[in-house]
């Protein structure tokens, strides 16, 4: 007989709060607060706004990898390699900064003064990873395969991972990652297997969405981050038929790594020797900083 599917029972909701990160841009972390210190892999969520004139000018990195998922708008980034590039509205970027990058994220200047709204992720990295050569993957709206499912009610972008028997394009993180972005009409219904045993949550980031199924069904709203037990393989969402709007919602999974974190802001080893190393390696260029003595970005200017 088909295994019974285990559905996973919610560990906690809360709201994420916004607050001022970077250059004048508005951040609601989901991940990376008190309210939820790290989920591994996952160290931080940002629900990001950056409007004209702010952005994240020149910054390092070392020993995860960041996700950045553009929603809406454009940013342009840059690092002291000399790699630039876009995101439009649609496109992610990979970036595995691994032993050390040092670049800046800025918004595109939007005709309509419009901002610029993404979230990006930031994935911790297993150990013997934290010191690979820094390495970017780019995936575009238009690679990103999308199931329509529940009579077309349900919309699911399938960024990585599986969804209703489609793959996602490609490998792109080194740690294994699913990122799923669900569109569900009124009165959509969805049932999503995740890997047994990954950590798991899901971040409402338009209208109310239901989760889990019966009476154990709990309403979630905007901004709101679920955090999913370990226990279990399927996730159910779904939303009031009566409801005003489409809800938009991800759900992301993550293998949880069997090793410490110990995070100073963008430094991310597993030791306090690790940070200190980090820290002394980006103010001396070395270990993988060479390439930011004397660098500065042109857009983070
Ligand atoms: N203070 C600080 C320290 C280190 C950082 F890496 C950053 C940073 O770059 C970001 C943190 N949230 C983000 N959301 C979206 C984008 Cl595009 C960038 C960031 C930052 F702001
Ligand atoms: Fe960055």
């Amino acid at each position: 007989a088909a295994e019974m599917s285990v559905p996973r029972a919610i560990r906690k909701v809360f709201l994420a709060a916004e607050q001022a990160e970077g250059a004048g841009a508005r951040v609601r972390r989901a991940i990376g607060t008190p309210h939820l210190r790290n989920l591994s892999p996952f160290l931080l969520l940002d629900h990001f706004s950056i409007g004209p004139g702010a952005g994240f000018p020149d910054h390092p990195h070392r020993g995860q990898e960041t996700i950045t998922y553009l929603l809406q708008g454009g940013v342009d980034h840059e690092d002291f390699s000399g790699n630039r590039g876009t995101l439009g509205a649609g496109d992610l970027q990979f970036m595995t900064a691994g032993r050390g990058i040092v670049h800046a994220e800025m918004p595109r200047q939007n005709p309509d003064g419009s901002a610029n709204v993404g979230l990006q992720l930031w994935v911790d990295l297993p150990e013997d990873l934290k010191s690979c050569e820094p390495r970017y993957r780019d995936l575009r709206a238009a690679e990103i395969p999308t199931v329509r499912v529940d009579d077309g009610k349900a919309t699911i972008k399938v960024i990585s991972g599986q969804s209703h028997g489609i793959d996602s394009v490609k490998d792109l993180a080194y740690t294994p990652v699913w990122l799923l972005d669900i569109e569900l009409r009124p009165g959509a219904k969805v049932t999503q297997p995740l890997p047994q045993g990954w950590n798991a949550f899901s971040y409402v980031l338009e209208g109310d969405v239901w989760y889990g199924e019966g009476d154990a069904r709990k309403k979630v709203e905007q901004y709101h981050n679920v955090v999913f037990e370990q226990r279990g393989d399927v996730v159910h969402a779904e939303t009031d038929a009566d409801a005003s709007k489409p809800a938009r919602l991800v759900i992301v999974a993550g293998t949880p790594l069997d090793q410490e974190v110990v995070q100073y802001g963008p430094f991310v080893l597993s030791s306090k020797e690790g940070v200190y190393q980090a820290l002394m390696d980006y103010q001396t260029h070395s270990n993988g900083f060479e390439r930011a003595k004397g660098w500065k970005s042109e857009i983070g200017k």
